[in-house]
């Protein structure tokens, strides 16, 4: 089956008086059948006017971006009508209409579909009803309904026409966080039940573990893959823990030679390296250093001190001829992440033994060296 979304190197400007800001910066994104991907990032890096962008809600300028195999740069709001109907959108406010009935609502998305006859319109409602556990209030309107009940009205007008793609805008914000966890449950598996992708666009990490696949803008630009990242660098976190663990990351970047860690300095962050190279070096009294190791991508460093709840027992220094990039795990969310996952626990404790006993050996060869 072929990409259900697929973008390269889009770009996007809105004016502002006489200029223009950029607010998109090279977005490169595809998302595959069946895939359920989240998007995320802080307020005002652009999530919204992706989704926009993808959902045909405004014309591309800049790159390529193709939705059901349908290049949308240079496409007229016709051709972009044409593809809007082939997709399923939930709303954060649910817009659903006050004055028609559940089932009525949700009707009228298949009678906008050309072939639907009224009986036959009749029966895919009240199926996709009856799946979201709404088949005994065909016959409520909006206002007597709870706002999870709402939602679930959403999801079945989306989902009704059976469209490839559903893009979701923020559809928790206005729900409890029970009932928040139930309908993104719901909305996915029956998504995936009718072979459609999902693009969720969300600030509430409780649903993250929903999705297979979570991206997160920053300032207009796609972030590095976090979850890739991570699971390259831990393998023993499971996908709920790697989800529960991305929201609290920080991504720093320390220019070629600055330190990261100092020796002897108090531990409280662990750092997973995602570019660059840092060299390990450990501080001697005769203030001589000495070259422990290098480390590269996919590697961590600083779990010794927050291990044994000791000082740095090593300096870590970006090499000289790169800046280098690290996500970094504050030690309480450490902490949670070796008590919520043994075997990363027994992975990490492995290491440190390992380093530890290997810089041991080292330093008792450099004594007998230099004596
Ligand atoms: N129509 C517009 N005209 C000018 N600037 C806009 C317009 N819409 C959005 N912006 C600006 O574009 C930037 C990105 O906005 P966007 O709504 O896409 O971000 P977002 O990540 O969805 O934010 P939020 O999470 O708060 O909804 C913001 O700086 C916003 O002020």
């Amino acid at each position: 089956m072929s990409q259900i979304i697929g973008i390269q190197n889009l770009n996007h400007y809105y004016q502002e008086g006489k200029k223009q800001k950029q607010i998109l910066f090279g977005i490169d994104l595809q998302i595959e059948p069946k895939e359920v991907v989240i998007l995320t990032g802080a307020s005002g890096s652009g999530k919204t006017t992706l989704l926009s962008l993808i959902g045909c809600m405004r014309s591309v300028q800049e790159g390529s971006l193709k939705v059901l195999t349908h290049e949308l740069k240079g496409a007229n709001e016709i051709q972009r009508m044409q593809i809007r109907r082939r997709i399923g959108y939930v709303f954060q406010h649910f817009n659903l209409l006050d004055f028609m009935t559940v089932e009525q609502n949700v009707m009228v998305s298949l009678e906008l579909q050309e072939n639907f006859s009224h009986p036959q319109a009749r029966n895919q409602s009240r199926e996709i009803l009856t799946a979201v556990g709404l088949g005994q209030h065909l016959d409520a309107y909006p206002r007597d309904l709870s706002g999870g009940q709402k939602q679930r009205v959403a999801i079945a007008r989306a989902l009704v026409h059976r469209p490839r793609l559903l893009l979701a805008d923020e559809p928790t914000s206005a729900l409890d966080r029970q009932t928040g966890r139930e309908v993104t449950e719901l909305m996915t598996r029956l998504a995936k039940e009718q072979g459609s992708a999902v693009l969720i666009v969300t600030h509430d990490s409780r649903i993250f573990s929903a999705s297979d696949r979570i991206v997160r803008m920053e300032d207009g630009k796609l972030d590095i893959d976090y979850q890739g990242q991570l699971s390259i660098a831990l393998p023993t976190l499971t996908d709920k823990q790697l989800f529960e663990l991305i929201p609290q990351l920080k991504m720093l970047t320390f220019p070629p030679g600055e330190i990261v860690i100092r020796q002897g300095e108090l531990a409280d962050k662990f750092y997973i390296l995602i570019e660059g190279e840092v060299e390990v070096i450990q501080e001697l009294p005769n203030s001589k250093s000495k070259l422990l190791k290098t480390l590269g991508p996919n590697t961590y460093f600083g779990e010794i001190g927050l291990l044994q709840e000791t000082k740095r027992t090593a300096t870590v220094r970006a090499t000289t001829d790169a800046a280098v990039k690290v996500l970094v795990i504050e030690r309480y969310d450490f902490y949670q992440m070796v008590v919520t996952s043994k075997m990363t626990h027994a992975l990490l404790n492995y290491q440190a033994i390992k380093s530890l006993l290997i810089r041991k050996f080292k330093t008792s060869y450099y004594k007998s060296m230099t004596n």
